[in-house]
């Protein structure tokens, strides 16, 4: 149950983590950990960050808990700049903000007693009265489904489950307003996951307790959280009501990832969308849309006619060019798989008709594309390549199969009213009456 007031409120915030090379520490590049992610959360409410693993979520978390310093943006707590709090209010901010992670045994020392263990931050916070904290312990931990009796037990003694209570137990002892949950269930059975994600629930409306749910789990996500962001290295790709993310997705990113969520009836994967490649790498994130290397709905150029997944497999084909993989000696590999690396002849030409062929086979593009023009291009493109021209092959490809993706930055807009999402897909209904949106399929 939300109060609408909002209880934190982060804008733009950065966290870039410095690549450094040699004694002297030179500093070579940044990692981009969270670069740019806004959201709010209100009183009550529970907020999901969703996202694949290295996409930045744990950062975006610790950084909002002050546990790392940002880099740039602002994060309010109640109104108030968490980077300008004293020590006073830092101290009441660790009080008021808690946090429970992945393996709740990073929080508990083995020689401490479930008590114990609880009842340090009361200490550390100023309760003196022995009896007064063995009281409170007692109550918390039936509240969070273990028993008075556990008291005396140690971490040792304990089902992975049972920890996590003592964890959100532990959590809870200060009354906080803001829990910060970092994976919490990923490390537990499936069957534990639902019962821990319900007692979040419960102990949410118990407590009034804002969350922030962070996880690569779409399915744990859907579970408890009021409102989800999606994020891709490091920024937000959609954020919006969960039961509307997951029906109607916005963003091809949450569509892929939405629809590869295991179905109940295991036959049916027809509408699964699989991403190729790989995450790229948060210190050199791609041009544009951070997503369209991967993006199985990048846009084509509007001069030449593709089918959606030809126009996928042509820009693979591109950026492997890029990336200087495509040289004769790679494709003298390419064309004698049955031999080893060192085995292959490598010549200064290659046959054109037969790379031409084990390219169209290996990014399943057909004989000939529809598109004569766009064919002709990719044509030229192989025959420099098949000469060992693979910068004259670049230059091709780089002028012709272009893409607004690649070209320019979507913002992270609202197209229907509290959903927002980055994409020039998108970009067209930014005009269109909200009213007339919600209604449109
Ligand atoms: N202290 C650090 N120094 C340098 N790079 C870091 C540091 N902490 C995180 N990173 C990098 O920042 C990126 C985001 O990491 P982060 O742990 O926040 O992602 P995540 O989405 O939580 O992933 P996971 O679920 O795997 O932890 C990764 O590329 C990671 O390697």
């Amino acid at each position: 149950m939300t109060t609408n007031r909002t209880l934190l409120e982060v804008d733009d915030l950065k966290k870039h983590f410095p690549l450094t090379e040699g004694i002297m520490k030179k500093e070579i590049g940044r990692v981009k950990a969270v670069d740019g992610v806004s959201f709010g959360v209100e009183e009550g409410e529970t907020f999901g960050i969703v996202g694949e693993s290295g996409c930045g979520k744990s950062t975006a978390a610790r950084t909002i808990l002050r546990l790392e310093e940002p880099t740039a943006g602002s994060v309010r707590f109640d109104g108030r700049d968490i980077v300008e709090y004293d020590r006073s209010a830092l101290k009441r901010f660790r009080r008021e903000a808690q946090m429970i992670f992945q393996d709740p045994d990073s929080s508990f020392d083995p020689r401490m007693s479930v008590g114990d263990s609880i009842a340090e931050p009361l200490i550390v916070h100023g309760m003196t009265d022995r009896k007064r904290r063995r009281r409170i312990v007692e109550q918390l931990l039936v509240r969070v489904g273990l028993q008075a009796e556990d008291i005396d037990r140690y971490p040792h003694e304990l089902s992975g489950g049972q920890k996590q209570r003592v964890g959100l137990a532990r959590a809870l002892v200060l009354n906080p307003r803001l829990l910060v949950a970092d994976e919490p269930v990923s490390a537990l059975d499936v069957s534990i996951q639902a019962e821990i994600l319900s007692l979040m629930d419960d102990l949410q409306t118990e407590f009034g307790l804002s969350i922030l749910l962070i996880s690569h789990n779409l399915g744990v996500v859907r579970e408890i959280c009021d409102r989800v962001g999606v994020m891709y290295l490091g920024e937000f790709v959609e954020v919006g009501p969960t039961e509307e993310l997951f029906s109607d997705p916005q963003h091809p990113y949450t569509r892929a990832l939405v629809s590869a969520i295991p179905s109940t009836d295991v036959s049916d994967d027809s509408d699964r969308v699989r991403l190729t490649g790989t995450v790229p790498d948060p210190s050199n994130p791609p041009r544009g849309c951070r997503f369209h290397t991967r993006c199985p709905e990048v846009i084509p150029p509007d001069e030449y006619v593709f089918e959606q997944a030809t126009w996928r497999s042509v820009l693979d084909f591109k950026q492997r060019v890029a990336s200087g993989e495509l040289t004769v000696e790679r494709l003298s590999e390419l064309l004698s798989p049955e031999q080893s690396a060192d085995e292959v002849d490598v010549p200064e030409t290659l046959p054109v008709a037969k790379v031409e062929r084990q390219l169209r086979t290996e990014y399943d593009l057909p004989e000939t594309l529809e598109d004569a023009r766009a064919d002709e291009i990719f044509t030229t493109a192989v025959d420099h390549l098949a000469n060992g021209r693979d910068d004259d092959a670049l230059e091709v490809l780089r002028e012709e199969f272009t893409t607004v993706c690649q070209e320019s930055k979507p913002d992270l807009r609202e197209a229907v009213p509290g959903h927002r999402n980055a994409c020039h897909l998108a970009d067209d209904r930014q005009d269109v009456p909200a009213d007339e949106l919600a209604t449109s399929d």
